[in-house]
């Protein structure tokens, strides 16, 4: 029997103040270019969660210094070489972590062995292989998925690289932190237009900054890096756009007023869109395209089974390669909430909201998919008998989710 818990309707609009997380792309960034500088650098309002433990483990079997000052802080005392661990790096299913070290593990001194666990070792990585091997840092991958062998030889002496990036952005954001470190300038280029959410690349690049490197976009598909590696550096990290897009639509649900402690437009992380887009709720645009916020979508789906009138999401094939494929994952939960609910329309989503006497009680699987149950924990707010599976898959990203509801005043019964 499956752990599991069941969300009982609040009785009343949510309120009261919660700090969502820190952000996960940013700490898994900062962790890396510390760990690439020489000194001490100490992030500060970091996400501790699987991801980021991952991301942690690894640097310190490369022989970096990771210290955990308090709950949200970290100190990292790097020589800012990597050393090739003795042992693959097991990254569990974070595909920050497994992209960004397949690429700065060319940078240890010797050969290192990038792995995940089983959905991991399903998610694609072949596009930044070849990118790598293209630099001149022998790399395979013989099933196109993790695990993934890297040659590191300290440096590489590529100066252009062209990558694929519509499965992942973060194929360029690997390779952008990665040709910081080369022995010239190097022009990271897309193949084609496509790109998933661009916004990541800005994150990368502005934290590629902060630790003192220097990047430049050319156009609107290619980024120049200047050789010189990174520089210790504190950095003081803000809390989680995706985690917020839960707390945003709780707020909406019930008509509520949660403070989240931040401003949406101090975010720079691309998910902060979708405040202005909840804000519309109950009316939604019949067409929303998904591409550029990838991570709220399955939030924005949730609230748009309950919202005024059908919604189709565009621009978003890429959900299938996330932690699972987050486009059939939601038309099958949300449908088992109300049959028709939700169709998969070739890679659309299209929501065709009811009214809440169709919606029934139902048992969501989760799919080891934090996403599926944080955002599916929402429609409990409004429809009573709604049990998550597996809960505990929210510690990718948002280990305190269920309290944090609690706190804000829904009933949660627990199940073992
Ligand atoms: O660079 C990042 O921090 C991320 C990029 C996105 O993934 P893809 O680039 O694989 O679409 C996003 O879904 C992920 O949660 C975090
Ligand atoms: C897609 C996600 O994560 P990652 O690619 O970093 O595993 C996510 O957090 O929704």
């Amino acid at each position: 029997m499956q752990n599991s818990l069941t969300i009982f309707p609040p009785t009343a609009p949510l309120r009261g103040r919660i700090n969502p997380p820190g952000s996960k792309s940013i700490t898994n960034r900062a962790l890396l270019l510390a760990a690439l500088a020489t000194g001490r650098s100490t992030l500060t309002g970091a996400l501790k969660s699987d991801d980021t433990r991952h991301m942690v483990n690894a640097l310190r079997l490369m022989g970096v210094r990771v210290d955990e000052p308090n709950a949200t802080s970290f100190t990292v005392i790097s020589s800012g070489q990597l050393q090739a661990p003795e042992q693959p790096l097991f990254l569990g299913n974070a595909g920050t972590a497994t992209r960004f070290l397949t690429a700065i593990v060319g940078l240890a001194d010797g050969v290192v062995v990038v792995n995940g666990d089983e959905h991991m070792q399903k998610r694609p990585i072949a596009h930044l292989v070849d990118a790598l091997n293209a630099l001149g840092i022998s790399a395979s991958a013989p099933t196109n998925c993790p695990p993934v062998t890297v040659l590191g030889t300290g440096s590489f002496d590529g100066n252009t690289v062209t990558v694929d990036g519509g499965l992942s952005s973060q194929y360029v954001s690997a390779l952008i932190m990665l040709a910081a470190c080369g022995k010239q300038a190097v022009r990271v280029s897309l193949k084609g237009d496509a790109i998933g959410a661009r916004g990541y690349i800005d994150l990368t690049s502005a934290t590629m900054r902060h630790f003192g490197a220097q990047v430049e976009v050319d156009g609107t598909s290619a980024w120049i890096v200047q050789q010189g590696g990174y520089r210790a550096a504190d950095l003081r990290i803000e809390p989680d756009a995706s985690a917020a897009t839960y707390l945003w639509a709780a707020q909406v649900l019930t008509g509520g007023d949660i403070d989240i402690g931040t401003a949406a437009d101090a975010f720079t992380q691309p998910d902060a869109k979708a405040h202005a887009i909840i804000g519309r709720f109950p009316h939604f645009p019949a067409e929303m395209d998904g591409a550029q916020m990838q991570d709220a979508v399955p939030t924005l789906a949730v609230l748009a089974a309950f919202g005024a009138a059908p919604v189709r999401f565009t621009g978003i094939a890429n959900l299938r390669v996330k932690e699972c494929d987050r486009v059939t994952a939601l038309a099958t939960e949300l449908s088992r909430l109300a049959p028709g609910l939700a169709v998969e329309d070739g890679d659309d989503l299209v929501i065709t909201p009811m009214p809440l006497e169709c919606f029934r009680p139902a048992r969501i699987e989760t799919y080891s998919d934090h996403r599926i149950a944080m955002s599916l924990a929402l429609a409990g707010l409004r429809v009573p008998g709604i049990t998550i599976l597996d809960p505990d898959c929210v510690n990718k990203t948002y280990p305190n989710y269920w309290n944090d509801l609690a706190a804000l005043g829904v009933s949660i019964r627990f199940e073992i």
